[in-house]
C-alpha cells in the first residue's frame, strides 16, 4: 500500500498540529484523541475513517473550530484557528435538524449570507445558480419538507456552499440517504470539489465510499484516536460508480482499509 504524508506539489490548507482532545476530567476523564498531526492540501479529498466511536466527529469538531482542543494546533493557511472561521462550511448527517423547516428552501440557503450582513434580497438572488449547480432549479419557494431526503441533503449542501469556502467538512453526509441516492449524492460532491477547486474533509463508515471518494484516506485508531495510516488513493480524478469500484486497486484498497480498521477496533478493546 503506498502511504504518504505530503503533497509538495500542492499547498497546504489546513495543518493538524500535536491535537490531542480529552472529555471531561480526573477520574471520568475521556482520552479520545492524542497527537493528531496532519497536512490537507488545497484540492485535495481525504477521507477519515475508523472504528465506531472512535473520535471522527470530535476531530471534525475541532478542525472547524466548533469545540477548542485540549492541546495543539488547527491553522488554515498558515494561520491558527481560535473560533470558526467564514472559509470553512460543514454539512451534517441529519438534514432535517440543520434545515429550517419553517424557512423556504431559498431563505435556508441565503441564511449564511444574510449572517455576514448581506441584504435578505441580495443574498436570494445568488441561490438559484447554486441550486441548478446541485441538481434543484425551480425548487427555491419550496419547504424542505416537501423534498424528498436526497434533496434536503442537496440544499444542505448548497447552503454550505454559498459562502464560497475554501474548505468544505462533511459528517457523515450520506449516512440517512437511501444507497441509490447516495451514489449521486458522492458523484456531486466530488463534481462540485473539482470545479471549485475545494479542500473537502468528509468522515464516512462506509469504506467503499472512502475509496471511491477520497485522494487519501485517513485511517483512526482508537482509545484514544490517533492517525494510524495515511492511505493514498491513487485512482485518477475521474472516477465512475460501475468502472471505479471494478478496479482491482478498488478492492485491494477496500481489503486493507478494512482490515486496519478492524485491527485498530480489536487494539482498541485490549486498551479499554
Ligand atoms: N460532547 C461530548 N462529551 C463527552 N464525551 C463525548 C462527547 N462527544 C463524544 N464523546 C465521546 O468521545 C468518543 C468519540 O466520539 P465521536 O462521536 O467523536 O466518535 P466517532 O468516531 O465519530 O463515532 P461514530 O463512529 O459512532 O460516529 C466517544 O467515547 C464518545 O462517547
Amino acid at each position: 500500500m503506498n502511504l504518504t504524508e505530503n503533497d509538495p506539489a500542492r499547498p497546504v490548507r489546513l495543518a493538524v498540529r500535536g491535537l490531542s482532545k480529552t472529555y471531561g476530567s480526573g477520574s471520568t476523564a475521556n482520552r479520545v484523541l492524542v497527537d493528531i498531526t496532519l497536512d490537507v492540501h488545497q484540492g485535495e479529498f481525504i477521507c477519515l475513517v475508523g472504528p465506531s466511536g472512535a473520535g471522527k466527529t470530535t476531530l471534525l469538531r475541532c478542525l472547524t473550530s466548533l469545540m477548542p482542543p485540549t492541546s495543539g494546533t488547527v491553522a488554515l493557511d498558515g494561520k491558527v484557528l481560535n473560533g470558526p472561521s467564514e472559509h470553512i462550511s460543514i454539512v451534517f448527517q441529519e438534514y432535517t435538524r440543520s434545515l429550517l423547516p419553517w424557512m423556504t428552501v431559498e431563505a435556508n440557503i441565503a441564511l449564511p449570507l444574510q449572517a455576514r450582513g448581506m441584504s435578505r434580497k441580495e443574498a436570494v438572488a445568488q441561490v438559484e445558480p447554486l441550486l441548478r449547480s446541485v441538481g434543484l432549479p425551480g425548487t427555491g419557494r419550496k419547504y424542505p419538507w416537501q423534498l424528498s431526503g436526497g434533496m434536503q441533503q442537496r440544499v444542505a449542501i448548497a447552503r454550505a456552499l454559498i459562502t464560497e469556502p475554501e474548505v468544505l467538512v462533511m459528517d457523515e453526509p450520506f449516512a440517512s440517504i437511501d444507497a441509490q441516492t447516495r451514489l449521486e449524492l458522492e458523484d456531486l460532491t466530488r463534481t462540485l470539489q473539482q470545479e471549485r477547486n475545494m479542500t473537502v474533509v468528509l468522515v464516512t463508515h462506509d469504506i467503499d465510499e472512502a475509496v471511491y471518494l477520497a485522494d487519501r484516506i485517513v485511517v483512526l485508531s482508537k482509545n484514544p484516536a490517533t492517525v494510524q495510516e495515511i492511505v493514498d488513493v491513487g485512482l485518477g480524478d475521474t472516477r465512475d460508480q460501475i468502472t471505479t469500484r471494478e478496479d482491482h486497486r478498488f478492492a485491494e484498497l477496500r481489503s486493507h482499509i478494512l482490515g486496519q480498521i478492524r485491527a485498530a477496533q480489536i487494539r482498541g478493546a485490549v486498551r479499554v
